[in-house]
This record gives structure tokens, sequence and C-alpha cells, in this order.
């Protein structure tokens, strides 16, 4: 793991890493805030999955998670949304698939598959340094994320049940697989065949039997991707007839920013921090 840089923030470390990804074939950045009473006991995780067009810096520039996160002994991990590098595959003219657009999930299709591998990127060799570099207590791991991230949080949490304790999302693409912004991707990384895609689709994981504890969701009503991209009440329908626990707040004049998200990131974190212990 290489330091690309440590700076000090409300008493604990707020760090931009790399490392070797083999799930990616090139190397992957990450960040990690970790407060000070990291330094006397291992503390719960939280990780944040960011949106399209992402780094692991937007969250960490716009996002003000840090003062809580310190308050309330939660370290904050930020990975990537996607492979990097000249030799990685892209579509350079197309903010919606490729770079910034993994979507969280193990390509099946070439020439995607070679490089596109978020899913065992984040839940296995990512996990793994930070298990093996930071005070984290990897009994406790909480996930969230804005948009394309909201809905790797999701589908995370649906199908993997016994690492996450607690999930939230800001915005999410609730059902990628019916979303004019999200389809073409499905298709690329996953391939024709529809039935594939439903593992990777938080309303249709449910209607196909996964289940998570308590999902808390935050849309701005303003958000000009509410109607066509977002759509939470499908969320919410799958999670009632499921008897799902569902906190869905519209937060009314909101939009799809940063403006939105550092607004509600507290309760967040507190939600987190209420279910991780
Ligand atoms: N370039 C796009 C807008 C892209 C955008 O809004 N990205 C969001 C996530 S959208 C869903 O995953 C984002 O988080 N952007 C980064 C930021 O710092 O705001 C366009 O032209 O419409």
């Amino acid at each position: 793991m290489k330091i690309i840089s440590e700076a000090k923030a409300h008493g604990g470390t707020q760090g931009v890493y790399s490392m070797e990804s083999e799930a990616c074939g090139c190397d992957m950045t990450f960040a990690v805030f970790r407060p000070i009473k990291a330094k006397e006991r291992l503390l719960p995780v939280v990780w944040y999955l960011s949106g399209l067009t992402c780094t692991h810096a937007n969250v960490m520039d716009k996002g003000e998670y840090r003062r809580m996160a310190a308050e309330l002994g939660l370290i904050i991990v930020c990975p990537d949304t996607s492979p990097r590098g000249d030799h990685v595959p892209d579509e350079p003219d197309n903010w919606q698939f490729g770079k910034g657009a993994g979507f969280y999930l193990d390509a099946t299709q070439e020439p995607w598959s070679k490089h596109y591998r978020m899913e065992t990127h984040i839940l296995t060799e990512l996990s793994d340094k930070i298990a093996g570099h930071f005070a984290v207590d990897m009994g406790r791991q909480g996930i969230m994320g804005h948009s394309m991230g909201g809905h790797g949080a999701l589908t995370f949490a649906l199908r993997h049940p016994d690492r996450f304790r607690s999930c939230s999302a800001f915005a999410p693409i609730v059902e990628p697989s019916t979303a004019d912004w999200s389809r073409p991707a499905l298709e690329k990384y996953l391939g024709a065949d529809e039935a594939l895609w439903r593992s990777h689709d938080a309303v249709r994981l449910i209607e196909d039997g996964a289940r998570f504890g308590e999902f808390l969701i935050d849309q701005g009503t303003a958000d000009g991707f509410l109607d066509n991209g977002l759509r939470p009440w499908l969320f919410e329908e799958a999670c009632k007839s499921a008897g799902i626990d569902l906190t869905l707040r519209m937060q009314e004049g909101y939009d799809h920013s940063y403006n939105f998200i550092s607004t509600f990131m507290d309760d967040h974190l507190r939600w987190h921090a209420d279910r991780l212990g």
C-alpha cells in the first residue's frame, strides 16, 4: 500500500492511498478517514460508495463527513468508482459507462471483464487491505453511497447481509435494469441476458428473496434525475411487499449534488453509529 497523502483533520487523519489491484489490473486509489479514537481501540467502519464520474475525492472534498465521524468514532473508507489507467478500456465521451462508472459489479463481458471488477476489488482485496492496515473492527461494517454508489450500497447490503450491519443511501439508483442511464452499462458489463442483471439490481434482489434488516434513504425533490433515473418509490414498494423497514425521506427542494449529501451526512453517520455500536 502506498501513502499518497495524509493530513490531520478533526484530531484524526484523512489519508489517500493506493494499492495494486489484481481484480482491476491497475493501481487503485482510495481514501480513509480514521478518528483519533482509532489509536485507543478498534473502530467500526463505514464504506462510502460514490456516484458516476466520481473518484475517491469527491466525497472527501465535499461530503463534510469528518467532524461527525471523528465524534462518533467511525472509520470512513471511500473507494474509487472504476479501474483507471490508459490501458483500461473506456468510452471517454460517455459519463455513464467505463471509467468513473464501474457500477460496483464484476463485468463478465469482453473487453470489460479484464478490469471492471469493482465488487471483488472492494469486498475482497480492498477490504483485506483495510483490515490489515487500519484499526478496524471488520465485524462492524456499514455501507452507504450516492446515486450509482447508492445502488452499490443497497446491492452490496442485500447480497452480503452477513457482512454489513447498516446501510443507507443518498438518491440511489434503485432499479438500474430499467433506468435509461444504467441499462446500457448492465448490458455491456453483464451481457444481453437480463436475468443475469437481477442480482445487481436492488429491487430485483428483494423480489428474488434477498433481505436486509433496514435501510435509510434520503432523496431530494428537486433532483433532476428523480423521475427517470432514481425512482425511490420502486424500492419503497419492494421493501413494503417484503416487510423490510425503510426510512425514505423526501427532502424538499434538494438536488442531486454534494450540497444535498453534505446536508444530511451527519444523520446518515448517526444512523450507522447507532447500529454499529
Ligand atoms: N456529468 C453529468 C453529471 C454527473 C453527476 O451528477 N454525477 C454525480 C453522480 S450521478 C449518479 O451516480 C456526482 O456525484 N458528481 C460528482 C460531483 O462532485 O458532484 C452531467 O453532465 O449531467
